[in-house]
């Protein structure tokens, strides 16, 4: 580098043979120390980046980009059995987060009444991978057979539509948790949009395209006052990234209607709770810190005000599954391109009766004969929100749904499943 700092910065001031060569060959030595100087600080920026930022640390939210495998005839035979209709009536369903709470029940019904059914999962450890696991193992003894992989794997979705051209897709793959949202960020943004919008763009191209039902959550009511809440309530004030992430996924939702003559219908659930449930919500980690005898933190609403929920056990929730299938219209697309206008729905899946969490967890109390350590504290802020209530009339008029399972009588099942799981409570749930 002398050369160049001994260089005047003044042209003509420095006497040297002016000849095109010299110069052309001096520029040239220049340009190319400079180049090797740069492609250095390059590397090294590369180098520092890869091996020694936090970025290059395991991040959860890259967990279920793991590769997996798939294909072949025997593992194509598994999938077509699977998703075999055996009745006159029945329908293919691909059912995404088949190895989740709901994904499991809905499958297990779809194949109790000659649906045609397959699942997949990408099994990542959310919570404890073993009670997926567990899930799979119930399912693959009713004939469901649940493919290892992730929504965001395009050549995976177009495979399983060209040896399955399935008339439905349940969708119910989702980064779940209102507040694990704050700790992980970027894995609802991969689940609940990048994932779900590849999924569409797999199901606008497919002939026939099939109908598609998907979760959505009560959480998109956000900090909406106004109760029962209704469809027709306002959604745009989310409380969480997790409850922005399904309120985007709505209006996905409408953009793949209009654009491509997809039938869509959104089902917002309400906290839905019951046997095989998820380890991370409130009444699952209540029970395991009950039997325990660790203290658990009652959260409560700003002034003292209680913190309640429209709980909804999940025999309830399943039959408003099968019914939004059943109501599904056909997608009106074909060859990427739309035909006509398009079904689209957005439907409340309540039970209609909130409950406070302070009798939730009394009742827990009884049916587990352990009295609580309860710590009550004043709500974090943290993505939750005060109460949820459903208006469920729509949901009542067009689909048939009529939930009928209090939260009395949901949380006896549950518990029974729990203790009998979990040997009495003795092998801890983690
Ligand atoms: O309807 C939904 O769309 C969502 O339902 C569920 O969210 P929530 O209704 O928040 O359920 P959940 O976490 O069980 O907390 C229950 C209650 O316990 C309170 N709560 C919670 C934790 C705690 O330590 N203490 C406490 O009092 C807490 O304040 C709350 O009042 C799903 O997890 C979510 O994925 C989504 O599907």
């Amino acid at each position: 580098m002398k050369h160049l700092d001994e260089t005047p910065s003044t042209p003509g001031k420095f006497k040297m043979d002016k000849s095109p060569y010299f110069l052309h060959r001096t520029r040239w030595q220049s340009s190319v120390a400079k180049l090797a100087f740069w492609s250095l600080v390059f590397v090294g920026f590369i180098f520092i980046f890869f091996y020694r930022s936090p970025s290059s640390l395991p991040d959860p939210s890259r967990r279920s980009l793991r590769t997996y495998s798939w294909g072949g005839p025997a593992w194509e035979k598994r999938v077509r059995s699977s998703a075999h209709v055996r009745t006159r009536r029945g329908v293919s369903v691909l059912v995404t987060g088949a190895a989740g709470f709901v994904g499991t029940h809905v499958s297990a019904a779809l194949k109790r009444r000659g649906d045609g059914v397959l699942g997949l999962d990408n099994f990542n450890d959310y919570y404890d991978p073993s009670l997926k696991r567990a899930r799979q193992a119930l399912l693959e003894r009713s004939g469901v057979f649940v493919v290892e992989g992730d929504i965001n794997d395009a050549a995976l979705l177009k495979k399983l539509f060209e040896v399955v051209p399935f008339t439905h897709v349940m969708h119910l793959a989702a980064q779940a948790g209102v507040r694990y949202a704050m700790e992980n960020p970027s894995s609802y943004v991969h689940s609940n949009i990048a994932g779900f919008v590849n999924l569409l763009e797999v199901c606008k191209s497919a002939n026939p395209q099939p109908a598609i039902v998907w979760a959505s959550s009560s959480s998109v009511y956000g900090l909406n006052t106004k109760v029962p809440f209704s469809e027709k309530d306002r959604t745009d004030q989310p409380a969480s990234l997790y409850a922005a992430t399904k309120k985007a996924g709505e209006e996905i939702a409408h953009t793949y209607n209009h654009i491509y003559g997809l039938s869509l219908t959104g089902l917002r659930f309400f906290t839905v709770y019951g046997p095989w449930g998820r380890p991370d919500m409130a009444y699952f980690f209540f029970t395991r810190d009950i039997l325990k005898g660790k203290a658990i933190s009652v959260f409560q609403g700003a002034n003292h005000g209680t913190v309640a929920r429209d709980f909804t056990y999940i025999d309830d929730i399943v039959k408003g599954c099968l019914g939004a299938l059943d109501t599904a219209e056909k997608s009106t697309g074909s060859g990427g391109k739309k035909r006509g206008a398009a079904q689209l729905r957005v439907f409340n899946l309540g039970n209609t009766s909130p409950v406070p969490v302070t009798d939730l967890v009394t009742i827990l109390e009884r049916l587990l004969k352990v009295k609580a350590k309860r710590n009550i504290v004043k709500m974090p802020r943290n993505g939750d929100v005060p109460f949820t209530h459903a208006n469920i009339s729509s949901a009542q008029r067009e689909l048939g749904y009529k939930p009928t399972t209090d939260l009395q009588t949901g949380l006896k099942k549950f518990a029974r499943w729990y203790l009998g799981y979990y040997n009495g409570g003795k092998k801890a749930a983690s």
